[in-house]
């Protein structure tokens, strides 16, 4: 299914026949359906498909804020539906980093400050990871705006720091849920494109959650969720 290949052989993710179901009263809704993929590193696939088919779904499990039905996930080998919550807690702040349609940054902090938040129970904020902080504000272009609160920002900017902040602990697995839903074209066209260029360069795997059909066709792997199925390059 996919080109490159892990340094042991094997997809660094692999999804396997998941199913995901939720009740609403006396109605089971079957919203998941035996989803299978495999990804690696360094792949930014786009998922597209109706609204409602289970696309936010689908990057809330392999995020670990919710859990399949059945099936099973994994992550350079790891079962994160086989841990505790302590555990999961863990893998989450360090393989997996988030983007969502809103910013979610905490509006007490600056910019650094925001960026610099996932690594304080990881890795602590040591040199490097101050280094590569800055780094990465320096290539979204936001070096002069580090000191500011995100009430000073521009949409764009807010979300351009959501990158640095989902990037800085390298996490393995990059989940964007509509990262460019609240913002115009343009502004959206180059978010987007940063989002892609910093994911790789952090030998990320990047899925990314769009109705934008021009953002999915920028990206070299497609996927299409339509009736619990994904389908890849529709
Ligand atoms: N906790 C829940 N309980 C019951 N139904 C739920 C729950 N979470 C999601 N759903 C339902 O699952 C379906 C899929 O929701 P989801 O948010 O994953 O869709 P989506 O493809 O991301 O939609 P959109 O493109 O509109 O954001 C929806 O019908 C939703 O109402």
């Amino acid at each position: 299914m996919t080109n490159l290949t892990a340094p042991s052989g094997h997809p660094a993710l692999v999804v396997q026949d998941l199913s995901r179901e939720f009740s609403n009263g006396s109605e089971t809704l079957h919203i998941l359906q035996g989803v299978g993929f495999t990804a690696n590193t360094g792949e930014a696939i786009a998922i597209t498909g109706p609204s409602g088919c289970g696309k936010s779904t689908l990057l809330q499990i392999l995020g670990v804020l919710d859990h399949p039905t059945s099936g099973t996930v994994s992550l350079e080998g790891e079962d994160p539906f086989a841990m505790d919550v302590t555990q999961q807690a863990q893998f989450r702040n360090e393989k997996i980093g988030f983007i969502f349609q809103d910013h979610h940054l905490l509006p007490q902090l600056t910019v650094l400050e925001n960026v610099l938040l996932p690594a304080l129970p990881h890795r602590g904020i040591s040199n490097e990871v101050r280094e590569r902080a800055l780094m990465l504000l320096d290539q979204v272009g936001l070096t002069a705006r580090m000191d500011h609160k995100p009430a000073q920002l521009s949409g764009g900017e807010r979300q351009r720091t959501a990158v640095c902040r989902a990037l800085i602990n390298r996490p393995r697995l990059l989940l964007a849920d509509e990262p460019t839903g609240n913002l115009d074209p343009a502004t959206a066209e180059t978010v987007g494109k940063l989002l892609v260029a910093l994911a790789l360069e952090s030998h990320s795997i990047l899925l990314c959650v769009t109705h934008s059909e021009a953002m999915a066709q920028s990206y070299p792997r497609r996927c299409y969720l339509k009736a619990g199925q994904l389908v890849e390059n529709p």
